[in-house]
């Protein structure tokens, strides 16, 4: 595992766009194809504005990205709450990813039971017979500790017949559609960003504290490719 630390959310955004740049690169030297699972929340919005700017959008091939995402507020894609949402109005409006490899998680029209099924269909189609699932899956965590839509002592967190599933989340009345463990795991690799004080205990417990996934969902991510963690300076304050 490896942890980068910058001073804040800015120079976070740069430090990953930059390491980002660099990865997507050297993949598609070895590959026609770039497969990433975006996350949802708001500390990826200023890294997703940055990517969108002259600076940095020539320097990835858009056209080589097949984008999914980990995990989706089960609401319609006009809902501000939706993180395809965030992700298209920050990002995927300003650059030229063929519409077709742009994999929203369905959620209208549709049951949650049948997005995720849907969605986990598309996966396979994907990725069945290959060595590794996503070349990248970029993760947030929760003050909570949870990630994906892994939130503590759900069930959900546990799940490993399917790679992709929903519930009825109750504190936030709505369903999520999420990837699990297995899927997440498999990829070549993930990245987690997290930043802000608030997230400093729970970060020291994920990365050092005892093994206790139902209680801090995150420590469940452990993949077969490169783990690496964002952070800022005040969420790795309780790591020194
Ligand atoms: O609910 C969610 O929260 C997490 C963390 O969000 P953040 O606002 O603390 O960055 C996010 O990674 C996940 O995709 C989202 O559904």
């Amino acid at each position: 595992m490896q942890i980068h630390i910058s001073k804040n959310i800015d120079e976070l955004s740069t430090t990953y766009a930059d390491w980002l740049v660099g990865y997507i690169q050297d993949v598609l030297q070895k590959q026609q194809r770039f497969t990433i699972a975006l996350s949802g929340g708001s500390t990826p919005k200023k890294l997703h504005e940055l990517l969108a700017t002259d600076a940095y959008k020539n320097k990835i091939d858009w056209t080589k990205l097949h984008v999914f995402w980990g995990d989706e507020r089960f609401v319609p894609l006009t809902d501000e709450r939706s993180n395809a949402k965030m992700a298209f109005d920050t990002l995927l409006n300003h650059v030229p990813v063929p519409k077709e490899q742009i994999h929203i998680m369905q959620t209208e029209n549709i049951t949650a039971e049948e997005s995720a099924a849907a969605y986990e269909k598309l996966l396979h189609e994907y990725f069945d017979g290959e060595p590794f699932t996503f070349d990248l899956v970029i993760l947030g965590m929760g003050d909570d500790g949870h990630t994906l839509s892994l939130f503590p002592f759900q069930p959900v967190v546990h799940e490993t017949k399917h790679w992709v599933t929903s519930f009825w989340l109750q504190a936030q009345d709505m369903y999520r559609v999420t990837l699990t463990h297995p899927v997440a795991n498999r990829s070549a690799c993930v990245t987690f960003l997290a930043t802000g004080e608030k997230k400093a205990t729970v970060l020291h417990e994920v990365i050092k504290g005892e093994k206790n996934v139902d209680r801090y969902p995150s420590q469940i991510i452990n993949p077969d490719g490169q783990l690496h963690w964002f952070v800022d300076e005040a969420a790795a304050a309780a790591l020194k």
